[in-house]
């Protein structure tokens, strides 16, 4: 069989080998003809995987290594008969973390505590939900919106966006990007929802640039209704709006999701895709792990006396490193998405000289201690 694979999703090469032959292309090279021939894609964000690339092709299954699939044109495949599947849930603590990472790294800058601050939670899937714990643990009140969850389960657990745009402190959105249907979720921050804030939040958007209006944002943060903009994700990628650029306190080029953990699911699930539809044992799957860290132990004795977890949780992954380097040259936000390096998750390190407390609130955020 035949796979055409995007050569930077990592851990890939030699996986497959055994069993395929594998043709890795840069996302530039993806084209029809080059695909015609392909048994399966396995893609990232960044490959459009519509009728104009897969007509005449005899591609049967296209897996993405990503949680998002907007880029695949599910009702072109459904047409074409072309299986598509994308990996639920393989970034979504390092989204989480990613969010907590920024909220600590902007509450240390204010000199803010977030204890008893409200997050607005939009979209509580597999994302929203360890955004949810990771605050909680934190001592942060939760309110969670999500409507077609609400119309499935009940009202109980979920209030609606005009309760989070008049109660929150801080909102992040965690929907998929959909331009139809009675949940669409493109351009969701509009310019109706930004004038009922009410609480001057800080403002996170790490899911897709789109769900967000740029102009009616930026009208937003510089009439003072958000305070504070962390951008993950951004309209037109990578041609991202400068504007917004220098508005933000923390802008970095769609790699919330980019841990070294989450991109290692994500080649997992796509291997693990194409051994189910094709009954294809892959006896080096388990070859599919990250990196360890160069250094696993985190010391809070190197901390000062305060903040010591903060400073634990920004020494594992800092956003403000590479928010520094996409301000410098926004033109190569496509280059940094390529040439990064991968942090682990809380999970990879060991936090020693914790008192007990700060073992507890450690151990909930998913960091091992003693
Ligand atoms: N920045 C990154 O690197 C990164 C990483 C992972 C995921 N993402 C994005 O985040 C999105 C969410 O990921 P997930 O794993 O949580 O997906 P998910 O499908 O598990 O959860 C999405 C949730 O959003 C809810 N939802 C849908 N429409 C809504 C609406 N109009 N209002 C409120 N809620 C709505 C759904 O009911 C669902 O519970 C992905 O689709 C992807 O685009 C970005
Ligand atoms: O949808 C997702 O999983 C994320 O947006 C992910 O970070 C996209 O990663 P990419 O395919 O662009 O490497």
């Amino acid at each position: 069989m035949k796979i055409i694979a995007d050569n930077t999703v990592p851990y890939l090469k030699g996986i497959a080998e055994p069993f395929a032959e594998v043709l890795y292309l840069n996302s530039k090279e993806f084209n029809t003809e080059k695909v015609k021939d392909a048994d399966a894609l396995i893609v990232r964000s960044i490959d459009k995987c519509n009728r104009k690339l897969l007509e005449g092709s005899k591609v049967k299954l296209i897996t993405t290594a990503t949680i998002g699939f907007d880029h695949i044109d599910t009702k072109y495949c459904a047409e074409a008969g072309i299986t598509w599947k994308n990996a639920p849930g393989c970034n979504a603590i390092s989204v989480a973390q990613y969010v907590l990472a920024s909220i600590v790294a902007i509450s240390l800058h204010k000199n803010e505590s977030l204890n008893g601050k409200t997050i607005g939670i939009i979209g509580v899937g597999h994302v929203g939900k360890e955004v949810e714990k990771l605050c909680t643990a934190y001592g942060m009140k939760v309110l969670r919106n999500d409507p077609p969850r609400e119309e499935a389960e009940g009202r109980a657990e979920f209030v609606s966006l005009d309760t989070i745009a008049q109660k929150a402190d801080i909102i992040t959105i965690h929907v998929p990007l959909t331009k139809e249907g009675r949940f669409a979720t493109r351009h969701l921050a509009d310019e109706e929802f930004f004038n009922k804030l009410k609480r001057n939040p800080w403002f996170i958007n790490s899911c897709r640039g789109a769900v967000h209006d740029t102009q009616a944002l930026l009208q937003a943060k510089r009439e003072n209704k958000i305070s504070e903009l962390v951008i993950d994700c951004w309209e037109n990628e990578p041609d991202i709006d400068r504007e917004l650029l220098e508005e933000a306190i923390i802008a970095t080029p769609h790699i919330a999701g980019f841990s070294a953990d989450g991109k290692a699911n994500g080649t997992r699930t796509c291997l693990e895709n194409i051994g189910k539809f094709f009954h294809i044992t892959i006896e080096k799957i388990g070859e599919v792990t990250p990196p360890a860290p160069q250094n696993t132990i985190i010391d809070l004795n190197r901390f000062s006396t305060q903040s010591r977890i903060e400073q634990a949780i920004l020494a594992s992954f800092n956003p403000t490193v590479v928010d520094k380097a996409l301000r410098e040259a926004p033109d190569k936000f496509e280059w940094f998405r390529t040439n990064y390096n991968h942090p682990r998750e809380f999970r990879a390190y060991t936090v020693i000289n914790a008192t007990p407390e700060e073992r507890h609130l450690l151990l909930s955020l998913g960091f091992n201690s003693k």
